[in-house]
């Protein structure tokens, strides 16, 4: 579709898309059919999508070079979460018609600076239009030592739970986004709300849980914390009980939980989060707690890993201070 607020297809990759894959040789100037990359020997390779449809998981006026961030961020996560260090990344962009060009402008500039940050380049992609809602979708790809990346079915009996940074905040972020937790403080939606359009891949916690082989099973905590650790669940086939007092808020997740209890579906089911989730032995609480001193990240233990006779493989109990299970409508986001 022809956009006289934007360059044609070409004249935009050339402009926007290709200084971002000029660190990149694999990416062969974005002049070519396909990137050619060389997997570095006893390394293996980590690949991993995730796509983003506006009104699904960003809202179509958020910042465009957030918006790029987090696309590229919530790929990272996934990476993060097999320990994986970062090589570089794919992406798809179907463009609506509100895109134009200072739009095109900031979503590079955030690209640009998330590359760097993370030290990635681009190594390829696809522009398309689209009469829908702006769709991206990045391909994420990174390295492990070969055998080494962190799995989700490797969880045993009586494993800790642990989980990293705070949960909720992104959710309430939302929230506050639409209108709602107008009793919290301009600083506290504003904390909130960064969370939501900005995570943040803990890519350096993946790396030394995989290094110093830390973690039994680990994941990243995207649909929300009782669907996730499900999942880790299903997959080590074990269930998993939590306590609710002791999952990690943020002063003004707190404070939104304390002026209203329902909250807490928000905090254990919301989503988005991407924090990372993983088990270990009691045996290794120690050393967990000095990476997170070293990493200067809250690593949270909040529950266990028990036997799933009695219940299913994947079942998920979130307890209240008093043992009694807290029933909620939704473990975790589903898209359908
Ligand atoms: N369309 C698809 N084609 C092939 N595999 C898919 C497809 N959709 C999901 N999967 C696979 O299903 C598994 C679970 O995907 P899921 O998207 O739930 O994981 P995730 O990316 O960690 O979570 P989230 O999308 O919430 O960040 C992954 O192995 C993923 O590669
Ligand atoms: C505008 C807006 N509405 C709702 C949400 C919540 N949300 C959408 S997708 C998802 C799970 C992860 O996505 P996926 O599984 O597709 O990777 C979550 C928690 C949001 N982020 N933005
Ligand atoms: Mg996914
Ligand atoms: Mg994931
Ligand atoms: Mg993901």
């Amino acid at each position: 579709m022809a956009n006289a607020k934007r360059p044609g297809e070409f004249e935009l990759i050339r402009r926007y898309f290709a200084p971002l894959a000029a660190g990149t040789p694999a990416a062969l100037g974005l002049g070519d059919d396909a990137a050619i990359l060389s997997p570095r020997a006893g390394q293996d390779l980590v690949v991993t999508a995730d796509a983003l449809v506006a009104g699904i998981h960003f809202l179509p006026d958020d910042p465009p070079d957030q918006i790029a961030r987090k696309m590229l961020r919530v790929n990272l996560s996934d990476l993060a979460a097999k320990g994986a260090t970062p090589l570089g990344y794919l992406m798809t962009c179907a463009f609506d018609g509100r895109v134009d060009e200072p739009w095109l402008a900031s979503f590079c500039a955030g690209l640009a600076a998330d590359q760097t940050a993370f030290g990635i380049g681009l190594l390829g992609g696809d522009t398309v239009a689209t009469p829908g809602p702006l769709t991206l979708s990045v391909t994420a790809m990174g390295e492990v030592p070969a055998g080494r990346a962190l799995r989700r079915n490797a969880a045993q009996t009586g494993d800790l739970v642990f989980v990293s940074g705070t949960l909720g905040d992104s959710a309430l972020g939302l929230k506050r986004l639409r209108g709602k937790l107008a009793a919290l403080s301009a600083e506290e939606g504003i904390f909130l709300i960064d969370r939501y359009r900005l995570p943040q891949p803990r890519l350096k916690l993946g790396r030394a849980l995989m290094e110093a082989g830390l973690a039994k099973a680990a994941l990243d905590i995207s649909d929300g914390l009782l669907a996730d650790l499900g999942h880790i669940g299903e997959q080590s086939n074990l269930a998993a009980k939590i306590e609710s007092a002791r999952l990690p808020l943020s002063p003004a997740a707190a404070r939104a939980l304390q002026d209203d209890p329902v909250l807490i579906a928000e905090i254990a089911a919301g989503g988005d989060d991407y924090e990372l989730l993983f088990t270990a032995p009691s045996s290794a609480q120690a050393p967990i707690a000095a990476l997170g001193q070293r990493l200067d990240l809250r690593l949270t233990p909040i529950g266990r890993m028990i036997e799933s006779a009695g219940s299913h493989p994947g079942a998920v109990r979130l307890l209240d201070e008093k043992g009694r299970e807290i029933a909620l409508e939704r473990r975790g986001w589903q898209h359908f």
